[in-house]
């Protein structure tokens, strides 16, 4: 894996979590942007507080790096409780979630990231602590099996997904407040630049945070990650403030283009525009052009390709826009035709 696929993946890397934790927002104040999901979530928390119970259960969805666990955090900070933090894929038996549910105490906040990979019986567990706040845990098998009810303490459920739309109907429906993240504007993330330069003790000049916040895939990890760069080289090869001229030197050092594309979105750019002339082009077969999962190329590369304006999904396949073939220094073969968008289903397939 080369360097840029990883300095702009929007997934933790192994060194991000340590230089995460210093800049992560502990409280809904310091939670840059999202406005209208702070402002709900001011109020939901603000309520359960007045009456002195649990608020409703909260999901998160969006893409990687954009605050859901952050959230999650603040949401226990607020209220004044513990947190515990687990994730789907690693709750394999309902026994591992009965185990966890009952040692919660009053109020406590559980946060289940990736909360759309959970197995199957775990999930039926979930619902009856999250409705009535009890489970039933079997013991034995067959005929003989036995449901031992178990109280759980009032608790906060707050579920995280990247894949909203994979969570089953019941399972979404016991979230009383649902929150969708969206990537950041330019100018929220040059705020978010600018307050963890400030943790960091590094001077930077707006101009600066700028030219690193167009880098950053509209994804707060992505901003910190690639000032904590800049910041290596403002201080080994410039005077150590971050200008403009220093963060764009630092950041060819490390390939990340001016748009922030990364090896996997140049490669599904350069595919739709060479190898099928722009499209339209199926999913899958754009896919293999790339040597991905059609997944990955859905759910990592492409939300962000379509909000850069580079892709569209259309009913017949993706199309390459005519900014994907200016951003390749191409001229586009003549008008080209997008049709009714189409973001929501796997156009062409
Ligand atoms: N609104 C924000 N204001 C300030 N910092 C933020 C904000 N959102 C995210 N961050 C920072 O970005 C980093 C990534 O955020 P976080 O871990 O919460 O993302 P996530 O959506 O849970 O991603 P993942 O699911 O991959 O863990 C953290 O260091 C956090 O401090």
């Amino acid at each position: 894996m080369s360097s840029e696929d990883v300095i702009v993946s929007a997934y933790a890397n192994p060194g991000d979590r340590e230089a995460e934790a210093s800049v992560r927002p502990k409280r809904l104040d310091e939670f840059i942007a999202q406005h209208r999901v702070r402002d709900q979530l001011d109020l939901l928390l603000k309520g359960a507080l007045g009456r002195g119970a649990p608020p409703d259960h909260i999901l998160l969805s969006g893409p990687p790096g954009l605050g859901k666990t952050t959230l999650a955090n603040i949401v226990a900070a607020e209220l004044g409780v513990g947190i515990r933090t687990t994730s789907g894929p690693v709750i394999e038996r309902s026994g591992d979630l009965a185990a966890i549910l009952t040692s919660l105490s009053e109020g406590d906040v559980l946060f289940i990231d990736e909360i759309h990979r959970i197995a199957r019986p775990a999930e039926e567990l979930l619902y009856s602590a999250m409705e009535d706040f009890r489970v039933d845990v079997v013991v034995g098998k067959g005929p003989g099996a036995t449901a031992i009810p178990l109280d759980v303490e009032p608790f906060t459920l707050v579920g995280a997904t990247t894949r909203s739309g994979l969570l089953t109907g019941p399972m979404r429906d016991r979230f009383g407040f649902v929150a969708h993240l969206d990537f950041y504007d330019a100018a929220d993330l040059e705020a978010l630049i600018r307050r963890s330069a400030g943790i960091f003790g590094v001077p930077i000049t707006d101009d600066g945070a700028a030219e690193i916040a167009r880098r950053s895939r509209g994804t707060p990890r992505i901003a910190n990650r690639l000032l904590r760069r800049v910041r290596d080289f403002a201080e080994v090869r410039a005077d150590g403030v971050v200008t403009r001229d220093v963060a764009k030197a630092a950041l060819k050092v490390y390939d990340v283009d001016d748009l922030g594309l990364d090896r996997l979105d140049k490669a599904v750019v350069h595919a739709l525009v060479t190898s099928f002339r722009g499209g339209p082009v199926g999913l899958s077969t754009l896919a293999v052009a790339v040597g991905e999962q059609p997944d990955t190329v859905e759910e990592v590369c492409e939300p962000f390709l379509v909000r850069a304006g580079l892709l569209a999904r259309t009913p017949r396949g993706r199309v390459a826009t005519e900014a994907a073939w200016h951003h390749l220094g191409k001229t586009p073969p003549g008008p080209i035709s997008l049709g009714q968008p189409d973001l929501f289903s796997r156009g062409g397939e």
